[in-house]
């Protein structure tokens, strides 16, 4: 396996900037995600350091040594994709040993047999192998699609939201395995997603890529808790963080401060708070969504009994969890004394 770092990359398609001044350093064995939604510039990235792309500038390395120029084949990533691309009219143990058989490996049939075996146990896919793919359900298939890569022991894996085909629990149950596979394996694997969920599950770090640029990066909690930009603050969280007007808080924030943002689980119901109107209350999520000035405010707490639509409730934003943000939406020092994540 390989670090891999990206040093000024940059790749324009005409007049758009797909990846815009990239510097990045992913380190040996770590699960890199990349956050952002569509556009950003997320598999352009992951192309780049495969090699399927030439960047217009800037150094691809892996292991410290420059690989900007190589072909794909002598970088030896494995890219995984959401769609599956299995060959349907071979079986699994042939999809599986397809990578192995290539005639430049030249590696014994005896061998080949052994790692389709050692992955596929790895996979839980071992008494599917004499089948076709379409005899496969979804997650099987992804299974399969991982396993390809798996066999070849690449330096690098990188994933295309390989998990996005999939229906909502299969999804959470291949995160679970993924993980544990790059655990057990000790690979180094750069991840693609627009999930949140998927990103902060699965990563050491997050970096989060919006128009081609990095907008921060770091472990799922530095980022999620303490957000550089009302940007990165949006991305991560379900419901999404609150933005509130200043007008709110009687001055009692920074001078520059526009909006005040606060995480759905940090709103307090009740005490000495402001009024809003109840608009909906779920008891089974646990969460609450209510309506002041035009302003709706998403809370989640444990509710004893479910507060009725329509009837009023005091919500209090304590400033101890408050955040606050320039018009340009860049994070500024709070009242309490903690600085913003840093933008890279
Ligand atoms: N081969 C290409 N030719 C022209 N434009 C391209 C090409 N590849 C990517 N782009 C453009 O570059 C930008 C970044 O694309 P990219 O596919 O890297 O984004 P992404 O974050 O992976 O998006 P998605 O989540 O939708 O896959 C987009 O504006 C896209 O239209």
């Amino acid at each position: 396996m390989a670090s891999v770092e990206l040093e000024g990359i940059g790749r324009s398609f005409g007049a758009v900037r797909a990846v815009d001044g990239l510097d990045l350093r992913i380190d040996d064995g770590e699960f890199f995600v990349l956050l952002g939604p569509s556009g950003a510039g997320k598999t352009t990235t992951l192309r780049l350091v495969a090699g399927l792309e030439r960047p217009d500038r800037g150094r691809v390395r892996m292991d410290g040594e420059d690989v900007t120029a190589l072909l794909p084949a002598a970088r030896d990533c494995a890219f995984v994709f959401q769609q599956y691309s299995l060959y349907p009219h071979l079986s699994v143990f042939d999809n599986l040993a397809f990578p192995l058989r290539a005639p430049l490996r030249r590696i014994d049939p005896q061998q080949v047999r052994r790692r389709v075996q050692e992955v596929a146990e790895m996979l839980h896919i071992e008494s599917k192998l004499e089948r076709r793919p379409t005899e496969l359900s979804g997650g099987e298939m992804q299974r399969v699609a991982i396993g390809r890569a798996l066999v070849r022991r690449p330096r690098v894996f990188l994933m295309d939201e390989p998990l996005s085909s999939l229906d909502a629990k299969l999804r959470e149950e291949m995160r679970v395995e993924l993980r544990r596979l790059q655990h057990d394996t000790g690979a180094t694997v750069i991840y693609v997603t627009h999930d949140h969920v998927e990103a902060t599950t699965l990563a050491d770090r997050i970096g989060i890529l919006e128009a081609g640029r990095l907008q921060q990066v770091g472990s799922p909690l530095e980022v999620y808790t303490n957000p550089a930009t009302l940007a990165v603050a949006q991305r991560l969280g379900s419901p999404s963080i609150n933005v509130l007007p200043r007008a709110w808080f009687n001055g009692q924030v920074p001078a520059a401060a526009t909006s005040v943002a606060i995480r759905p689980e940090d709103v307090a119901i009740g005490g000495d708070g402001a009024e809003f109107r109840i608009v909906e209350c779920s008891l089974v999520k646990h969460e609450v969504v209510a309506e002041r000035d035009g302003v709706q405010v998403h809370a989640r707490t444990l509710l004893e009994r479910p507060l009725q639509p329509g009837s009023s409730a005091r919500f209090a934003f304590p400033a101890a969890s408050c955040l606050y943000f320039d018009t340009a939406g860049r994070r500024l020092p709070d009242t309490i004394g903690r600085a913003p994540g840093e933008t890279p």
